[in-house]
């Protein structure tokens, strides 16, 4: 559990610290490679001093109450993973395509129902999507450098991400805009 979590977290940000006795090869791995500092006790009180958020997955509940107490008493951000009303945060299930992110939650019900949905959605949002979106990104930045009226502009923004634009194909492969069309398109579409 406390693996999958720092995997997330790594991803962010790279100053994680685990306090525990026992650690899994990949996170021993993680801390000789140098990506995160490995305590290897149990956790004591004072451990969270100066932490911005703390994941409390102890086998023990006890200890994660413990935790989780000293994090409300400090204000700081809380996962508690066996007893999420504990904490401050849940964590939602994760679908990423490039820029675009999709969290689904069922608010504690089923974590296993949330991946099921994740999963669903897997085959309505593909890989296209991550080259749809750096396109999307790409033309909205000639638009905003090419246009200096305001209204003008907005109308434009607004028309980039709507249907029949620049979107991702149903089935197949995306295919981007060169520059030279995405000028065209802004001459074509630009209203006085
Ligand atoms: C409340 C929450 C708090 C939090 O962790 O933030 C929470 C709580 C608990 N999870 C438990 C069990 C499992 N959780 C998973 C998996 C995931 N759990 C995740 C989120 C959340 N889990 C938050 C609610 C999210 C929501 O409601 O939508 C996901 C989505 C995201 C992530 O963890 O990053 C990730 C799937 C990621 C993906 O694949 O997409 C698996 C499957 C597995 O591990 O393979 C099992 C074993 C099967 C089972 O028990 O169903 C238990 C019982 C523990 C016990 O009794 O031993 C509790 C405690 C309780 O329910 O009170
Ligand atoms: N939120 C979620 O998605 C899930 C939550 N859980 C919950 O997460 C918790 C951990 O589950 P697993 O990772 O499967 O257990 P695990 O047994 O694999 O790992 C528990 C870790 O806690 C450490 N630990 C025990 N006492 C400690 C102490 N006093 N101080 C510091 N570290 C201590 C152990 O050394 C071990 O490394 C359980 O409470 C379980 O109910 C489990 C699965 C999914």
């Amino acid at each position: 559990m406390a693996e999958r979590k720092v995997k997330e977290l790594l991803a962010g940000s790279p100053l994680v610290t685990v306090i525990s006795p026992t650690a899994t090869p990949a996170l021993r791995q993680y801390h000789e490679q140098g990506k995160l500092k490995w305590v290897p006790r149990e956790y004591a009180e004072g451990d969270l001093e100066g932490a911005f958020m703390v994941h409390a997955a102890a086998n023990d509940p006890e200890v994660n109450k413990s935790v989780s107490a000293e994090a409300k008493a400090r204000g700081i951000l809380a996962n508690v993973a066996d007893h999420p009303d504990l904490g401050s945060f849940i964590h939602p299930s994760v679908l990423r395509r490039g820029r675009l992110l999709i969290a689904v939650s069922t608010s504690g019900a089923g974590p296993l129902a949330a991946r099921t949905i994740r999963k669903k959605l897997e085959n309505d949002f593909g890989t296209e999507y991550e080259e749809y979106l750096d396109a999307l990104y790409f033309m909205r930045k000639m638009i905003q450098e090419q246009v200096s009226n305001s209204a003008a502009r907005q109308k434009l923004l607004r028309k980039a991400s709507s249907p029949g634009v620049l979107e991702p194909p149903s089935q197949g492969e995306f295919r981007p805009w060169s520059p030279e069309e995405i000028k065209q398109w802004i001459n074509d579409n630009q209203e006085e």
